[in-house]
């Protein structure tokens, strides 16, 4: 694919069933003016690549305020629960930017990037949203993301050309399934990092036996790229299926509804004792 084809996807009307098909439907219409121009390629740092390839189970901790599930989560200042986050040892940040039912937004994930500049570790920042538009991942970039979030249930086999776009514009791309089809597109499209949602969007339903079983088929396909279980844990035991075949987990409203991020963030990681599994 040549740079000028990564422009090409911004026509596109995208549709998906049940809850998300109505976020995807209220993304179109806020991008649908939206003008984006392909620039010069940034260079990649893979700064999340890097964080989630390190030694032993890595957390990416959410902020997170709200979600179609719970409604209200809690009322996060995303710059102080981003530092919470660290210190109890997340090495990666996701940040929401939906603002309808995640309470998310661009200042927030601003702010978490201007917050984490001024540490001495890079704490790589991912944008969670719902990418329908080739304008949201120059956001991102713009933004001072790492990373971004690509829905295979929302783009389809277009994820190769959105994860294209993600590294012209220096980003790494977190490319989320829900099912065998979908981590077959995932493959396909030669993901780097792979993350498998619990949660069936269209449902809103939580099994987390699906990020077990997604993640023994993607290494039984031959995949040798990062694996990264999605939704749904709340405390340790809730863990242990992904702890030695996972390479990160992704947590958000039960750390961020906690009260005590800190201590929820270093809390999900420990091991549970014997009795406890
Ligand atoms: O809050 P939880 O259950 O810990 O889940 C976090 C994260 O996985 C979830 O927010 C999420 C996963 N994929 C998404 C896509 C869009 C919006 C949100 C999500």
């Amino acid at each position: 694919m040549t740079p000028a084809d990564l422009s090409s996807p911004r026509s596109k009307a995208y549709t998906a069933p049940g809850v998300l098909g109505r976020i995807v439907s209220e993304r179109t219409q806020d991008y649908a003016g939206a003008s984006f121009t392909l620039g010069a390629a940034r260079p990649r740092a893979r700064h999340f690549h890097t964080a989630l390839a390190a030694a032993g189970l890595q957390l990416i901790a959410e902020v997170k305020g709200a979600s179609p599930s719970q409604g209200a989560i809690a009322k996060l200042d995303p710059a102080a629960a981003a530092l919470s986050y660290v210190r109890g040892g997340a090495s990666c940040l996701s940040v929401l930017t939906e603002p309808r039912h995640f309470d998310g937004s661009a200042e927030a994930l601003r702010q978490v990037v201007a917050a984490l500049g001024n540490l001495a570790v890079k704490v790589p920042v991912l944008r969670k949203d719902f990418v329908i538009h080739p304008k949201m991942l120059q956001e991102a970039a713009d933004w001072g993301a790492s990373a971004a979030l690509l829905m295979v249930s929302i783009l389809g086999p277009d994820v190769g050309e959105y994860l294209q776009l993600a590294h012209h514009l220096g980003l790494d791309a977190l490319v989320e399934v829900h099912d065998e089809a979908e981590l077959e597109v995932a493959l396909a499209a030669g993901a780097e990092i792979i993350g498998v949602n619990n949660r069936d969007l269209t449902t809103l339903k939580i099994d987390l036996h699906n990020s077990p079983r997604m993640i023994a088929h993607a290494r039984a396909a031959g995949y040798e790229g990062l694996l990264v279980a999605e939704s749904g844990y709340a405390m340790p035991a809730d863990i242990s299926t992904i702890r030695r075949s996972a390479d990160a987990v992704l947590v958000g409203s039960s750390l961020a509804g906690s009260g005590d991020l800190e201590r929820a963030a270093r809390a999900i990681l420990q091991e549970p004792t014997q009795g406890e599994k």
